[in-house]
Parts: C-alpha cells; structure tokens; sequence
C-alpha cells in the first residue's frame, strides 16, 4: 500500500519559486493499479520521483507498506527503496548489457549470487514474455519490448511497489499493449502495487483500478474507475467514456422520439441486456441515438445517447435508473420540463 499524506515540493528555478505539488494525499491500496494523469506541468514525474526517493519532499509523509520513508536513513532506507520498483521516464537500459544483463543489474548490486540470479532474470524475462531475447543488446529490440525489459529490471529485487513515469509515452497503440499487459501482470500475478503516472487514457482505461488527476500541484479528482465514469460531474470519468453528440440530447419540438437520455451502463450484464429488456418489458421502441462501447480493464462500459417512443418511455427509464442505468441527463417532457 501507498500511502502520501499532505505532500508539498517546490522548486526554485532563476529566482521563481514553483510549487510542484501543494498538500497532495493520495492511498494507493495493495495489488491494485492507480493511474496518475494531468497535463504537463501539473506534478506527475514530481510524485513519482518523491514517492521513489529520488527527490526530497518539503513536507509531508510517504508510506510504503506502513514505513514512513522520509523517517528512514542508512540502512533502513536503503532496504525501503529496494521495496519500490522504478520504471523511469524514457528509454533506461543500458545499452552495452544485454536485456539479461539489464535485469540482473539489481540483483547484482544486492549481491545475489549467480546461479539465484541466472533463475530469476530466466524467471522475469518469461514474466515479460522476452525469454528468448536474453543475450539481445537494447539496440536490437523495439521500444516496447525495451520497456518491457525494463519493467523486469524494476521487479527484479521483488518490490512491493512498482512506480512507471509514462512507460508507454513514445509507443504505438499495439507496442502499448503489450507494456501494459506486462504492468498488469505484475498486480495480478505478483500482487504488486502500482502507480503509473500517465497522459494517455488508454493506460488508465486499460489499466487502472483507481485514477487521481493532478493540477498545478494539487489532486482534483481521485476515486475508482469505474465509480468516476457514472458520476455526471467527474471530468476524468468523462474524459474515459465514449463521445455522444450533447446537443441532441434534448427532445426538439415535434421531434421523433418522446424521451431522449444518455445512460451510462456498467459491466455485462448491464451493457448486455438491460436496453433490450427495458424495451420489451415496457413496449416501447428504443433506439440508439450515439454513444458507443468500451473497456475499463475488464468491465464493458457504455454511453449511449438514447431515444424512447411509446407511451411508457418515462416508466422504462425509471426502470432503467432502478437498474443501476446512469443517466446523464434528465430527459425532457413534451412540454419542455426536466422530468
Ligand atoms: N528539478 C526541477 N527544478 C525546477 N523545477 C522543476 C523541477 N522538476 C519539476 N519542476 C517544475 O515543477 C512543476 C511540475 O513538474 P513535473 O515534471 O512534476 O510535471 P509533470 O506533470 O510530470 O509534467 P510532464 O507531463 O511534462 O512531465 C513544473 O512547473 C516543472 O517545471
């Protein structure tokens, strides 16, 4: 587990001060994924790096499994930060070692004898899926599969905590995939916690349990995935959700349809069948006006922009709502009133 209690950092760049984080607390539970977005500037690297160490917080506390690293010196710091995994921003390897050579690196600072550490770079690169491309020099891999060595570099000395700062920033969708595949693996088979600081929404769609959204030093929104995308105020949680035209959404005089809504449905069962029910159940024609389907991680999630004709078009919605169906907007009576 990740604690950050009230973190601040500034910096003083040609006499201006900068305040790179200003009171961030943040909880990242054990073996789940939290992805860490914003725009550039907004503080994510700054995090990161004070999470790992790399840079001294002003104020502030940060736990890891409990342990307070700021309190720490010595020795004791030095075993906390092999409990913290780092995947830093870019291209990391060292390019004269082998991808082998890169993820025994670790190992071979804690002095880990050969043959322990022969079984266990065999043991991270299958991880990885790069088994077979042990003796290959960085120069010879792709990005992804370079990343990717990376991430095994970082769980060689089996950290608790996996922090990646943009792991995917300079990839193509499909090379992305299989980095993130590899993040995830690491939480699911290896229990490890992880915080990706990202820009992209396809790694905390694909990814994330949970998402904090930094802005000018300060956390804005924070929660769950999947609870943010059926809030109607969460900006993130609709920046992850399908696009539907808003425009359209209010019934326009002698317009076709008696209702129209946005409905936000989460997981199978709902996505499945809850739109065809409604219809039948409630004998009304329901028809989708946009909208469109996606995945956050495991769970189908949809938004649809909908419209109802029939007469119990009110009652299947309410039905709808009953149902755990998130609707984004009050859809409008025939006389123009919120309904
Ligand atoms: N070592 C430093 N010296 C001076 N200012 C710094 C330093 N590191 C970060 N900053 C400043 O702190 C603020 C936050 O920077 P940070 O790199 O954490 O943001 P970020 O969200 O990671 O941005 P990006 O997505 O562009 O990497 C910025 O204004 C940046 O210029």
């Amino acid at each position: 587990m990740i604690t950050v209690e009230n973190l601040s950092k500034s910096f003083t760049q040609n006499n201006t001060r900068v305040t790179a984080l200003d009171d961030v607390s943040l909880e990242v539970p054990d073996g789940t994924v939290c992805g860490v977005v914003g725009t550039s500037g907004a503080g994510k690297s700054t995090l990161a790096r004070c999470i790992s160490l790399l840079e001294k917080p002003d104020s502030g506390a940060i736990r890891v499994d409990g342990t307070d690293l700021a309190a720490l010196d010595g020795s004791r710091l030095r075993a906390a930060r092999r409990q913290i995994g780092v995947v830093p921003q870019g291209d990391s390897l060292l390019r004269q070692r082998t991808a082998a050579g890169n993820v025994a690196l670790p190992l071979e600072s804690a002095k880990v004898p050969a043959a322990q550490r022969r079984s266990r770079v065999a043991e991270l690169l299958d991880l990885v899926g790069l088994s077979d491309k042990a003796s290959v020099y960085p120069d010879h891999l792709s990005g992804g599969q370079r990343q990717r060595v990376a991430v095994a570099r970082a769980l060689a000395a089996k950290p608790s905590v996996l922090l990646a700062d943009e792991p995917t920033s300079a990839l193509d969708p499909s090379t992305t995939d299989s980095v993130l595949t590899v993040l995830d693996r690491a939480r699911s088979e290896l229990g490890v916690t992880v915080l990706v600081v990202t820009h992209d929404m396809a790694v905390v769609r694909r990814i994330a349990d949970d998402v904090a959204v930094l802005e000018e030093g300060s956390v804005v929104e924070h929660g769950k995935v999947l609870d943010l995308v059926s809030e109607p105020g969460s900006r993130i949680g609709s920046t992850l959700l399908p696009e539907t035209d808003q425009a359209e959404l209010v019934r326009s005089p002698g317009g076709e349809h008696d209702v129209t809504a946005e409905v936000v449905l989460v997981g199978f069962a709902a996505v499945g069948a809850l739109l065809p029910e409604a219809s039948n159940r409630f004998g009304v024609e329901l028809s989708i006006l946009g909208g469109g389907l996606t995945r956050l991680g495991d769970t189908p999630v949809a938004k649809f922009r909908i419209g109802l004709s029939g007469e119990r078009s009110e009652s299947a919605l309410k039905w709808m709502i009953e149902r755990d169906a998130h609707v984004r907007r009050a859809p409008v009576s025939v006389d123009g009133v919120a309904a």
